[in-house]
């Protein structure tokens, strides 16, 4: 398979000189589901961040399919996120407005038009089990519920890239277990999926490769 992601010694300093990731060398090819392991504060976030170019790498090479993206001018981002769908926790879900609303939102700054923004909005839904609750306020939801909203709203514009970071944070078993087969579910279809986690069940359970963080290097 085709390489997807590539970094080259990548390192990050952030201001004030902590060094959050140190000499990061990696391959990921199109279509794996690979888990980032590691202890709080092991550089998991920041990787994470890196392949959308949230944030821009100290040294080192980052491509992301074609493009290397360590240099990236600020005008060429969002060509690079129309192929990423990203759930961070700090997006947050918009309680002024309905589910469906908050999946559209995404839509709303490209080109498409009203109707086809609507049935592709419908189809996020239909792939995270959450059509029947496109009307609902999401004060209403369950915690699996507003996670499989992130989902939906990350893969919108079918990303070819779905990036997670810590997707079952705060989610009890059950939840955890429904979000992951929700990832395996659109990595079946051959979307590269990268997930950031601490949850040793989710870790235990895969069969897919998990990479370690220790202190800002890949220690497997
Ligand atoms: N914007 C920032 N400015 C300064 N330091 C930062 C910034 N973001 C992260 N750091 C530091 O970089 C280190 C790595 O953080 P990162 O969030 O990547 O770790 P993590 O493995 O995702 O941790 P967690 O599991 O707690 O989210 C931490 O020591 C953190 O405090």
């Amino acid at each position: 398979m085709a390489a997807m992601i590539n970094f080259n010694n990548v390192s990050k300093f952030y201001p004030g000189g902590y060094e959050a990731l140190k000499s990061i060398t990696l391959s990921i090819s199109q279509g794996e589901l690979i888990f980032f392991s590691g202890h709080s504060g092991a550089g998991k976030s920041t990787l994470l961040k890196l392949m959308a170019a949230i944030e821009r790498p100290t040294s080192g090479s980052i491509v992301v399919g074609q493009q290397n993206i360590d240099s990236l001018r600020r005008s060429a981002i969002p060509y690079l996120r129309r192929n990423i769908g990203m759930i961070f926790q700090e997006q947050k879900i918009l309680y002024d407005r309905n589910v469906f609303a908050n999946v559209m939102l995404p839509l709303q700054v490209t080109a498409f038009d009203t109707r086809a923004s609507a049935s592709r909005v419908r189809a996020a839904l239909d792939k995270v089990g959450l059509l029947n609750k496109e009307k609902a306020d999401p004060v209403t939801l369950s915690g699996g519920e507003k996670q499989r909203l992130c989902i939906a709203r990350a893969v919108v514009h079918r990303p070819t890239i779905l990036i997670a970071d810590e997707p079952t944070a705060n989610l009890d078993s059950g939840y955890a277990r429904d979000i992951m087969a929700v990832f395996e579910s659109f990595n079946q279809v051959g979307v590269t999926v990268l997930i950031s986690t601490h949850d040793r069940m989710l870790l235990d359970m895969t069969q897919h490769r998990v990479l370690e963080l220790r202190h800002g290097k890949l220690v497997t």
